[in-house]
C-alpha cells in the first residue's frame, strides 16, 4: 500500500490552477524526487500532499496514522524574537529534552542546541528544520528543495545526510529539488512536473525522455551517467503523456 498518493488530483490558487490531473504515489522506503521549472506546481504538490492546501478535484490518499516529517521550502522567523534551536524545537509540542538532543545528534548539530535561530548559517538551519523533522519519527519525510542557499559541499553533506537518514530509519523521502545530476542519481524515481505530470520513472528515462529534454535540456544527460547508480530493482511503469509547454 502507498504512504501517499493522488488521484486525478487539481489544485486551484487564488483562480490559477497550479496543478490538474496529478497521479502519483510513494511507497514505503522509497526516494522519489520532484523535478519542473519554476512555478511548475512542486511546493503545491507536497503541500497538498500532507493537507496544507486542498484539492479542488480528485483526492489525496494517506496511510492512515501516517507520520511525516515535512521539511517547508522556506521558514521566516522574526530575528528581534529570541528563541533558541532548543526552544524552536518544541515548538509546537513539548518535546522531550532527551529527544531533542537525540534528533539533533541525529543530524550533527548538537552543537546548536542553545543558539538563537536568526544566528543559525543556511546549512545550520537546514539541519535543525531537519532534526525537527525527525522528532516525528516519520515514516516519511517530505522535503521542500532543503539544499536552497547552500554551497556545493554544503547541498552534498545534506544530501548524504539524507540517505544515510533513510537508510537507518527506512522512512520514506520524497522531495523537491534543482540539483538535477545529484539528486537524480540518488532517487529511486523521479517525477518531473509542469503543472502536470510531464513524465516520471526511473532518473535515467526521465532524463532521456523528450518531455523532460523539452524542459531542461540534453545539458544532465552526461553528469547524470557519470553520478547514476546501480539499480538492482524494478521500477513502476515510465509513463510518456504529452507534456504542454506555456
Ligand atoms: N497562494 C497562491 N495564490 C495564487 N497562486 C499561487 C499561490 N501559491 C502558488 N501559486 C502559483 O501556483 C504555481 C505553482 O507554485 P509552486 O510554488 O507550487 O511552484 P514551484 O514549482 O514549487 O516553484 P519554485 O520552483 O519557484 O519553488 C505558480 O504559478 C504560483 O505562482
Amino acid at each position: 500500500m502507498s504512504l501517499l498518493s493522488t488521484q486525478n488530483m487539481s489544485v486551484s490558487l487564488g483562480g490559477h490552477v497550479a496543478l490538474r490531473n496529478v497521479d502519483f504515489a510513494i511507497s514505503a522506503g522509497e526516494i522519489v524526487t520532484v523535478v519542473g521549472p519554476n512555478g511548475s506546481g512542486k511546493s503545491t504538490l507536497l503541500k497538498a500532499l500532507i493537507g496544507a492546501v486542498r484539492a479542488s478535484e480528485g483526492k489525496v490518499t494517506r496511510k492512515p496514522g501516517l507520520r511525516i516529517g515535512y521539511v517547508p521550502q522556506r521558514l521566516h522567523i522574526d530575528p528581534t524574537l529570541p528563541l533558541t534551536v532548543r526552544r524552536f524545537l518544541s515548538l509546537p509540542h513539548k518535546r522531550a529534552e532527551d529527544d531533542i538532543a537525540f534528533a539533533l545528534a541525529r543530524v550533527g548539530a548538537s552543537d546548536l542546541d542553545d543558539k538563537q535561530m536568526y544566528s543559525l548559517s543556511g546549512g545550520q538551519f537546514q539541519r535543525v528544520l531537519l532534526a525537527r523533522a525527525l522528532l516525528e519519527k516519520p515514516e516519511i519525510l517530505i522535503l521542500d528543495e532543503p539544499t536552497t542557499g547552500l554551497d556545493q559541499p554544503g547541498s552534498a553533506a545534506l544530501y548524504s545526510l539524507i540517505e544515510d537518514l533513510r537508510r537507518e530509519t527506512g522512512a520514506a523521502v520524497l522531495m523537491v529539488s534543482h540539483e538535477l545530476h545529484v539528486v537524480m542519481s540518488a532517487s529511486d524515481r523521479v517525477v518531473c512536473l509542469n503543472g502536470h505530470v510531464c513524465c516520471h520513472g526511473a532518473p535515467d528515462i526521465v532524463a532521456s525522455a523528450p518531455e523532460y529534454r523539452a524542459l531542461f535540456g540534453t545539458g544532465t544527460h552526461g553528469a547524470l551517467a557519470l553520478y547514476r547508480h546501480d539499480h538492482d530493482h524494478s521500477h513502476e511503469v515510465d509513463d510518456h503523456e504529452g507534456c504542454t509547454h506555456a
